[in-house]
């Protein structure tokens, strides 16, 4: 299939050259192709287990790719500080300090991310502000239901106003408002390139410029949300039982 390039504002942000990746026997990934250009905003569909979330956890750097090549910002060296400064990661883990306020966890992540501390009180403010926590800042997080939690974990993810945004299913446990909180967040810088997992095909369509379907460890289309035919893709790989597969 032919590689869809969506040159948007300049620079490329992630080149993924074949890359693998096995648990044990398995092959979770078999030969990923990508080029991100800054400023899209992309869904990864497919069905359980198809490799969405180990393809998101190596773009992060939290794990590596058995095989293949991947360059950020330009350097294959991507524990570099600086690299994994301009990246913010929504996982399933929420990386949160329960015995911490909300406040206080915002202001450790943004301590490490070296915010300087009148700029990080004003970020902090308007964050809290923003995923509708106000009332809440002061309580420490272990008393917060599974939806403020996730809230919280996506004030953290962008705490350092990161150029790549790394979303896995960053809608779990939240209501319809702070579902549209979430997303005013999400749409309010277009510069930001956003890689989004999400089994949510509606939302995919409405927010995202690009859609990469996969299906057991490979990219299977790779379509612009507007393709006459990227619905049709979608449903076929999304409503298939693919990957399930065992070694
Ligand atoms: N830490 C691990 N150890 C062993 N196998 C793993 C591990 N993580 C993932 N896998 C396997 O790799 C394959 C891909 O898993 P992955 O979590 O990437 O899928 P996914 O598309 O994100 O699925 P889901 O939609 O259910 O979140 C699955 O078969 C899964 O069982």
């Amino acid at each position: 299939m032919a590689t869809i390039i969506y040159s948007m504002m300049g620079e490329t942000i992630l080149v993924a050259e074949d890359i693998f990746r096995d648990y044990g026997c398995l092959h979770a990934l078999n030969g990923i192709n990508l080029r991100v250009e800054e400023g899209e905003f992309i869904a990864i569909i497919g069905p359980n287990g198809a490799g969405k979330s180990t393809l998101l956890k190596i773009f992060a750097s939290l794990i590596s790719p058995t095989e293949g090549t991947l360059q950020i910002f330009g350097t294959k060296d991507h524990d570099r500080e600086d690299v994994q400064d301009r990246i913010g990661m929504l996982s399933h883990e929420t990386f949160l300090y329960e015995n911490l306020t909300a406040r206080e966890n915002l202001v450790f992540f943004g301590k490490l991310y070296g915010i300087e501390h009148t700029a990080l009180d004003e970020r902090c403010d308007y964050l809290i502000r923003k995923i509708g926590l106000w009332k809440r800042a002061e309580d420490p997080v272990k008393n917060f239901s599974r939806g403020m939690k996730q809230r919280l974990s996506f004030a953290r993810a962008i705490i350092h106003d990161p150029s790549l945004l790394l979303l896995d299913e960053p809608y779990t446990g939240l209501d319809m408002n702070a579902s549209s909180l979430m997303e005013n967040l999400l749409l309010e810088n277009p510069a930001v390139t956003k890689i989004m997992i999400t089994h949510d095909l509606d939302k995919a369509f409405r927010l995202c410029n690009r859609l990469l379907i996969m299906e057991d460890g490979n990219i299977v289309h790779d379509v612009g949300a507007n393709d006459p035919n990227a619905r049709k893709f979608a449903e076929a790989v999304c409503f298939s039982d693919g990957g399930q597969f065992k070694c």
